[in-house]
C-alpha cells in the first residue's frame, strides 16, 4: 500500500505485537502501553491492581458527574495461535496489498481496545465537554472465565464508584453488509457427570455398570441436543432461530477404564466401578434456569449417579432492546443516523458483558466490523484498515449521543 499509514492503525498494529496470548499474557507489556498513550492523549488514566492482574482505567470528566457514566470495556487478552497453521507470524501484524492486517486479536478484541482508546483521543482533542463522565476499562483474563478480571473487577468499590449507566464492549463480526449488536449472552453451564457402578470380569454379563449407567444419561442429554439442533435449523433461514436462540450442549469430556493410558495399557477385561462425563452447555437468557437445573436432576437421576459444575451461573440477565430503554432507543437512533443498521441478538457465548448485566446494567456488546468473516479464535484472524477506520468514524459519531444522554 501506498501512502503514509493512519496513525491510528499503526497504534493498533503495535499493540498487536504485543504478547498478551494465553497462557502467559504480558499485561505488563500492555499496561505500559496503554498508560504512555493516556499520556500522551491526555486522557486521566489509573491502574488497578486490588484484584490481582492489572486493570486500565482511563476517564473524561463529563460536565455533570453526578450522572451515571458511560463506560467502554474491553479485554486486552487473547487466546494462542497455532503458528503453523497461520500464513503469517500471528504477533507480527503483517499488512497485505489489500490493508488486511494479519494477526491474533485483529477481530478478538484489540481493535475495540485501540477504537476506543483512539476515539477518546478525539473527544479529548475537539475540546467539546461532554455531559456523563466517559471510562474506558481495559481488562484481564476475558478469555480464560474472568476469575481475576471482570468477575471480581465488579464486586469493587472502584468498580460502583465509577456509577455505570449503560456499558459498551465486544461483538462479533459480520459478514454482511448488517452489524450485529449483542443484549444479552447465554449462560455458560460446564457439568461433570460421575457414575459408580458394579465390576466384575470382562467376560460377564454384569450388570448396572457405571459406563451402563453414564450411557443412559448421556443418551439422554444428546437426544435433547438432538431437538435443540432441530429447532434451530428448521423454518426459514431468515426468520428462523439464531444460535443464541437455543440451547446448545456438547459431550466434551468423557473418561473411564481401569489403567493408565497411552493405548494399550488399560485393563479391558475389569469392568471399572467410574466413569465420567462433562458437558458444555449454553442457555439462552429465555431459559428458566431453575427449571433448567430440575431437568439436569432428572436426567441424573438413576441411582449412581452424580452432577457438579465446573461452572455455573443462576442468573442471565438482559438488556433490554425496546424504546423504554432510552439507552438502546438512543443506540440504534444514532446508529440509523449514519445509516447503519443494527441486528440485536444474543451473544452465543460468554465476554464480561455478563457480569455487568448481572448488576442489573445495560450492556451491549457490539464490534465496528461488518463484510467480514468472523475469525474470533480462528487462524488467519484479519480485520481490514478501512474496517478499522471506519469503526473508529462510527464510535465517534454513536459515543457521544450516550454520554450527552
Ligand atoms: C465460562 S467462561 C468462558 C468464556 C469463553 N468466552 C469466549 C468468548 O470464548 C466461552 O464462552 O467459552
Ligand atoms: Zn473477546
Ligand atoms: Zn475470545
Amino acid at each position: 500500500m501506498s501512502g503514509e499509514e493512519n496513525k491510528s492503525v499503526t497504534v493498533f498494529r503495535e499493540f498487536l505485537k504485543i504478547r498478551t496470548d494465553h497462557p502467559k499474557p504480558d499485561y505488563e507489556g500492555s499496561t505500559t502501553f496503554l498508560v504512555q498513550k493516556a499520556k500522551e492523549y491526555g486522557l486521566e488514566c489509573e491502574v488497578y491492581r486490588e484484584t490481582g492482574l492489572p486493570i486500565v482505567i482511563m476517564k473524561i470528566e463529563g460536565s455533570d458527574p453526578s450522572l451515571p457514566s458511560v463506560l467502554l470495556n474491553s479485554h486486552v487478552d487473547v487466546v494462542p495461535a497455532v503458528r503453523e497453521c497461520w500464513n503469517t507470524e500471528p504477533f507480527a501484524a503483517i499488512k497485505d496489498e489489500n490493508g488486511n492486517i494479519f494477526a491474533r486479536g485483529t477481530q478478538d478484541m484489540k481493535c475495540v481496545c485501540i477504537q476506543f482508546l483512539e476515539v477518546a483521543a478525539r473527544f479529548v482533542k475537539s475540546g467539546k465537554k461532554m455531559k456523563r463522565n466517559l471510562y474506558l476499562t481495559f481488562v484481564p483474563d476475558e478469555e480464560i472465565g474472568a476469575g481475576q478480571g471482570m468477575e471480581p473487577f465488579v464486586e469493587t468499590q472502584k468498580f460502583r464508584d465509577m456509577n455505570v449507566g449503560v456499558a459498551i464492549d465486544e461483538g462479533l463480526a459480520s459478514p454482511t453488509e448488517e452489524f450485529t449488536v449483542f443484549y444479552g449472552e447465554r449462560a455458560p453451564w460446564w457439568v461433570h457427570i460421575t457414575a459408580v457402578g458394579n465390576t466384575g470380569h470382562g467376560s460377564r454379563f454384569i450388570e448396572n455398570t457405571a459406563v451402563e449407567k453414564l450411557m443412559r444419561t448421556i443418551n439422554k442429554m444428546l437426544q435433547f441436543r438432538h431437538d435443540q439442533f432441530t429447532d434451530l435449523h428448521k423454518g426459514h433461514h431468515e426468520c428462523g432461530k439464531k444460535l443464541g436462540d437455543v440451547t446448545t450442549l456438547n459431550l466434551t469430556v468423557l473418561k473411564a477404564g481401569v489403567g493408565e493410558g497411552p493405548f494399550p495399557n488399560y485393563s479391558y477385561n475389569v469392568i471399572p466401578t467410574k466413569a465420567e462425563a462433562g458437558f458444555d452447555i449454553r442457555i439462552p437468557p429465555t431459559v428458566n434456569l431453575e427449571d433448567f437445573l430440575k431437568q439436569i436432576r432428572e436426567w441424573t437421576s438413576e441411582e449412581g449417579l452424580s452432577f457438579e459444575f465446573a461452572n455455573y451461573t443462576a442468573k442471565n440477565e438482559m438488556t433490554g432492546v425496546t424504546d423504554d430503554n432510552t439507552w438502546w432507543k438512543t443506540f440504534k437512533q444514532s446508529a440509523e443516523n449514519i445509516g447503519i443498521k443494527l441486528v440485536p441478538e444474543i451473544f452465543p457465548a460468554a465476554t464480561d458483558s455478563r457480569f455487568i448485566r448481572n448488576l442489573g446494567i445495560p450492556a451491549f456488546g457490539f464490534s465496528p466490523i461488518n463484510n467480514t468473516p468472523i475469525l474470533l479464535h480462528d487462524h488467519n484472524e484479519f480485520l481490514n484498515e478501512k474496517t478499522f477506520i471506519r469503526g473508529l468514524d462510527i464510535y465517534e459519531q454513536i459515543l457521544p449521543n450516550l454520554v450527552n444522554l
